[in-house]
């Protein structure tokens, strides 16, 4: 079985960059090519379920982020046994719902949560591909906070260090692999 750094070297290996994507100005880090290979991706997903199983305190549930911490988000829920909670951009999601809206690297957006999505003192894991400015993890913190739960930690693949988004996160924050440079 190879490392932990192997394994997170293999990820790092395949994420694209696309400068001036969606805006001019912008860095764009592509994590899809990981997914076009079926034994990375594995690799990503295993180093994502490892780092929640080696956390001390027990997760109840882990919330991904729309859209794409919903790609990591159920998959690592599958693999620890327990639920999965989604996070949506405003005005898809039915029934009791609240709200926050945030500004992130290239624009601005609003996320909903169902109010039956989360039990007062659920202990949960939220899971996204990236962490910039932080304005997307801090809205889905202070989301599920408003609801009781309690945050245990906030997890991204990929942080861009130089935004200093971990600042704005109101819980502790993993990332796999750091870029300094953008
Ligand atoms: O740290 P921030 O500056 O807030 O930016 C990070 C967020 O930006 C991207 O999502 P985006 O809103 O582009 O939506 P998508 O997942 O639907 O592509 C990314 O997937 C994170 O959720
Ligand atoms: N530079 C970036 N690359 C990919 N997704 C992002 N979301 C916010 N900033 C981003």
């Amino acid at each position: 079985m190879p490392s932990v750094e192997e394994r997170i070297a293999r990820v790092e290996e395949l994420i694209g960059t696309h400068s001036d994507f969606p805006k001019p100005g912008i860095n764009f880090k592509d994590i899809f090519p990981v997914m076009k290979n079926a034994e990375v991706f594995q690799d990503c997903i295993s180093l994502l379920t490892e780092h929640v199983e080696h956390l001390t305190t027990p997760v109840d549930a882990i919330v991904g982020l729309d859209a794409r911490g919903f790609i990591f988000g159920p998959l690592m829920a599958q693999r620890l046994n327990i639920p999965f909670i989604p996070v949506r951009k405003a005005g898809k999601l039915p029934g009791e719902t609240i709200k926050y809206s945030y500004q992130l690297e290239y624009g601005s957006d609003t996320f909903e949560i169902q109010k039956s999505a989360v039990h007062c003192r659920q202990r949960v894991v939220i899971v996204d591909d990236l962490l910039a400015t932080g304005g997307t993890m801090k809205a889905a913190a202070m989301l599920l906070k408003s609801l009781g739960a309690e945050v245990v930690e906030c997890m991204v693949v990929i942080e861009l260090t130089s935004l200093k988004g971990r600042d704005k996160v109101p819980a502790p924050l993993y990332s796999m692999i750091q870029y300094h440079d953008i």
